[in-house]
């Protein structure tokens, strides 16, 4: 029976919060965002064994005040991340043990905090049936390509998609993706982005325009407020 592998990147600086720490560490209602993240996933049936990837020197600090204190059992390794996301995932990646290439790995940002066990299982069952999946949302504004400060295009609004995490990928193809991005020096913002560009199908599943990723202050401000409502 395939199994699914969580794979939760959280070595990022967090430059564009300018906290001054981490923001994976920032507390959402008296709960660092990392574990409110990592909660959902413990919590899902569907799940069956979660990687974190951590800056090398805050892994002592995601053991202590991630893992053991809120008691996540399915956590088996925190990896060291690297310089970009793409090579934080991709060390997660090689860093999994005992997996079979028909396994899933459902890769998800460790600052999306707002995931749900709906959108896991949801991402899970497209991967399962056509290799990949992404959770994503309708644009609901115009998008312009704009260059050098002028508009060259107006992409048609109904073709256009937000992508969110979780992406969910049977291992060998992501694994794939990946080893081939590395020798090209290919850098995507995500991992469905590298099986696009090996004209590889990847389905979308409905996500939730609350999945937001934590990544300004004002998205502190907007996570404070889903979390009361949903009190
Ligand atoms: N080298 C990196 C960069 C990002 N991430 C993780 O990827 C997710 C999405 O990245 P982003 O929001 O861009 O985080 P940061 O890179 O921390 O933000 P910034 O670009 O503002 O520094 C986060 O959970 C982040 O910790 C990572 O594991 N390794
Ligand atoms: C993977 C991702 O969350 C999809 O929206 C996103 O691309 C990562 O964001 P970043 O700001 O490029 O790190």
């Amino acid at each position: 029976m395939a199994r699914t592998f969580a794979l939760i990147p959280a070595a990022g600086m967090g430059k564009r919060m300018g906290a001054g720490s981490n923001k994976q560490y920032l507390m959402l209602d008296g709960m660092p965002i990392l574990a409110r993240t990592v909660q959902t996933f413990e919590e899902a049936d569907c799940i069956d064994a979660i990687y974190l990837v951590s800056p090398e020197q805050e892994i002592p600090f995601c053991r202590s005040e991630v893992v053991e204190r809120y008691g996540f059992t399915k956590v088996r390794a925190i990896v060291p991340g690297g310089s970009e996301r793409q090579h934080s995932v991709y060390n997660g990646l090689r860093a999994l043990e005992d997996i079979e290439p028909d396994d899933l790995v459902l890769i998800h940002d460790g600052v999306r905090p707002f995931v749900s066990v709906r959108m896991l299982e949801e991402a899970c069952a497209a991967a399962r049936e056509a290799g990949a999946s992404v959770v994503a949302v309708p644009v609901k504004d115009t998008v312009k390509v704009v260059r050098e400060g002028v508009i060259t295009e107006t992409p048609p609004r109904e073709t256009l998609w937000l992508a969110q995490t979780p992406q969910a990928f049977r291992y060998d193809l992501i694994r794939a993706a990946h080893d081939e991005a590395a020798a090209a020096g290919f850098l995507g913002t995500d991992d469905a982005s590298l099986m696009e560009r090996q004209g590889k199908p990847v389905r979308v599943v409905p996500g939730d325009y609350r999945n937001i990723k934590i990544t300004t202050p004002e998205d502190m401000i907007l996570a404070e407020a889903f979390l009361k409502e949903m009190k």
